[in-house]
């Protein structure tokens, strides 16, 4: 693994909370990634995310834009969940007024991020070029605008991953050749997951069981999603009082051992490990989560002959609809975000399965060499003004 580029740790003077941004590089003098909150979250998590941001970047054909992530050790459900983002957020700053682009990821959300953000007189983070280039100023206002469109009843910004993650899924599955109605459990059901499972059945699959926070809920003959949506909380969190009387309500530990085709990591790190990866039922794991694999576990799951499509393929939706569109390369409407996103994940799924197939080598393995960043730029500076220089 490469060295990241910067390593910026935070320690909160109100709580103890920790936080840590990561650069695993810059391209252009800019680099993006979200912030996750999270108590587990440590430096070494953070360090492995940001290299993740890296190749995605790549994955997602961006040539504009480097790795990086931003995480703080804290209970997103605490009360003072949010100003502890804002201590860390505006502890980072100076970082983020010179072009790293912090988003959101798992336990923060993104309206908040952009609130702080304004009250620091910055929009969109940009490099300074950026910010004399009248195109990037115009596709960012288009990206504001469509933050706040809906797709299916959802804002766009919470469907564009799940959905480009179901679509992984169902070009993976096809490569596979496999039966057409397979069935598929999702871990997580936050913005990804509940998207990942509502396009699931919408393209014709089964999703037979879903695990948030709290509980399992599973059935055979496949779940309710768009109502398990409409009554889920801000938290990605199921409210069981709107339950089919045949589902049936388990430990969520117990995702693992629900009978299915496909499984779908959509929520924490390491998530598949030593200690379970002996127990996966699926033909098929499709990481829609950031890092759901430990190494060990990868090892196992390797070895059993499972196919993986990895995080920084699946994953890409947000990524990719924030270049689309400030960089200008589609049509600024939520349908064409959506078909370009679909277009991506299936070419990028289909390579990686192809090459993988060909080289007779594990998918990982070969989506580490496909999407390798060859670029390890600087933060962009301005050369210093005649003042500065005359002291
Ligand atoms: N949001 C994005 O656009 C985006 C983009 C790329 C990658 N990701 C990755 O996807 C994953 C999920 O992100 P998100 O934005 O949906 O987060 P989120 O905060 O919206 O949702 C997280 C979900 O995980 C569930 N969860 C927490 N602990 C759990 C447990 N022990 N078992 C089962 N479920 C549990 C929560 O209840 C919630 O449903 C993360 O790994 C994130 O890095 C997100």
């Amino acid at each position: 693994m490469l060295k990241p580029y910067l390593v910026v740790e935070w320690n909160d003077t109100e709580t103890d909370a920790k936080g840590w941004l990561v650069v695993h590089n810059f391209v252009n003098g800019y680099t993006g990634g979200g912030t996750r909150m999270h108590p587990t979250v440590t430096k070494e998590e953070v360090i492995r995310l940001a290299e993740a941001m890296a190749y995605k970047y790549v994955a997602c054909e961006s040539e504009t834009t480097g790795g990086c992530k931003a995480g703080i050790a804290y209970d997103y459900k605490a009360p003072n969940a949010l100003a502890v983002l804002r201590r860390f957020l505006i502890a980072i700053m100076p970082y983020i007024d010179l072009g790293v682009s912090i988003g959101s990821d798992l336990g923060t959300n993104y309206e908040d991020i952009l609130t702080i953000f304004h009250e620091f007189g910055i929009d969109i983070p940009m490099t300074k070029s950026m910010k004399q280039d009248q195109k990037v100023l115009q596709g960012i206002k288009q990206y504001d605008e469509l933050l706040t469109t809906k797709m299916d009843g959802l804002l766009l910004n919470d469907v564009v991953t799940g959905y480009g993650s179901a679509f992984t899924a169902d070009e993976a599955w096809k490569f596979k050749q496999e039966q057409e109605g397979a069935k598929v459990v999702i871990q997580g059901f936050g913005s990804v997951g509940a998207s990942c499972a509502l396009k699931m059945s919408q393209l014709g699959y089964k999703v037979v069981g879903i695990s948030d926070a709290n509980l399992l809920v599973t059935c055979e003959e496949g779940l309710d999603v768009q109502k398990l949506i409409a009554h889920k909380n801000e938290y990605g969190e199921m409210d069981q009082t709107y339950f089919e009387s045949h589902y049936t309500v388990r430990s969520n530990t117990k995702w693992l051992e629900v009978d299915c085709d496909i499984l779908i990591p959509s929520a924490l790190e390491d998530v598949i490990n030593k200690s379970n990866a002996d127990i996966v039922k699926a033909k098929l794991i499709v990481e829609a989560a950031n890092i759901p694999i430990s190494s060990e576990g990868d090892e196992m799951i390797k070895e059993r002959g499972i196919d993986i499509v990895n995080d920084f393929v699946t994953n890409v939706g947000a990524i990719r609809f924030y270049e689309s569109v400030i960089f200008g390369l589609i049509d600024p409407k939520p349908q064409a975000v959506i078909d370009d996103i679909e277009q991506l994940c299936r070419k990028n799924t289909y390579h990686l399965l192809s090459e993988s197939k060909k080289q007779k080598k594990y998918q990982r393995e070969v989506a580490y060499e496909v999407f390798r960043p060859a670029i390890s730029g600087l933060l962009e500076y301005a050369e210093p003004s005649k003042e500065e220089t005359s002291y």
